[in-house]
């Protein structure tokens, strides 16, 4: 059963339907691209994911609970953390600091420093741990963003836009630790419109167009379809 079963979802922000009908799924232990044209609802699917906007239809099955009426905190506590597109950080605190905040509200508060420090370590950050999160270049701070979010130890990580802002060599070592986040049996899910990460990475990648989706598959097959690539790749 996949970890995540978002089935016939619909929002509307007033007369616009900015979702209509969406079903998406993701499992443990893969990366499930999430990719479209802006506006296409990319956003607004992950508030319905995690809580922060209630769909006027549909369902959200999270490791086969019914949580469409849970709010976000209490998601977080069934083993989902989110990214945001705009930065979220601490910007007054450390990058340390930042990471420790997150793992203090996780399953592993009591070993909140070890976890911080194990992080710092794996996304290489040890060097720049004191350095306030105001301070950092935009790349850098999402993937602080991206350290923050698995101090939860999440079952499922949302990551909305992760690697803008990040230089090439920054995103090869990104897409490394997307891959090592799955392989530790995380189901992650990117919105991305890098499309040499999101066609590197993904097991499966979900099209979606005005609110639909418009094609699901692996990505050498998403990126010869006629449809998506009238839609989207077309112009990127
Ligand atoms: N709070 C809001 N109020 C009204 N309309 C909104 C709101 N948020 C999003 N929309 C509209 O809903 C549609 C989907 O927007 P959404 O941000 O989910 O798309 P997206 O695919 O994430 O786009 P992008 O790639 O630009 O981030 C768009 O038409 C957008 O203008």
């Amino acid at each position: 059963m996949p970890l995540l079963e978002v089935s016939a979802v619909t929002v509307s922000y007033g007369g616009n339907r900015a979702l209509d009908g969406v079903g998406m799924s993701a499992e443990r232990g893969a990366v499930t691209g999430l990719i479209g044209p802006n506006g296409a609802g990319k956003s607004t699917l992950f508030d319905v994911v995690s809580g922060l906007r209630r769909p006027q239809a549909g369902r959200v099955v999270l490791g086969g609970r019914d949580v469409t009426r849970l709010g976000p905190a209490r998601r977080c506590r069934h083993g989902l953390a989110r990214t945001f597109q705009r930065l979220e950080l601490f910007g007054r605190l450390s990058v340390r600091d930042n990471l420790l905040v997150a793992a203090e509200l996780g399953p592993e508060r009591r070993r909140a420093r070890q976890m911080a420090d194990g992080l710092l370590d794996r996304l290489e950050l040890t060097g720049i741990a004191d350095t306030r999160a105001d301070n950092l270049p935009t790349g850098v701070a999402r993937l602080v963003e991206v350290g923050r979010a698995m101090a939860v130890r999440p079952e499922l990580l949302l990551l909305d836009e992760p690697a803008a802002g990040q230089d090439g060599e920054e995103t090869e070592r990104f897409a490394a630790l997307l891959r090592s986040l799955a392989a530790d049996g995380t189901a992650v899910v990117l919105v991305e419109h890098d499309m040499g990460l999101v066609m590197g990475v993904c097991d499966e990648v979900y099209v979606l167009d005005l609110g639909k989706v418009i094609a699901v598959g692996p990505p050498e097959v998403i990126r010869n379809d006629e449809t998506v690539l009238a839609a989207y790749l077309g112009d990127v």
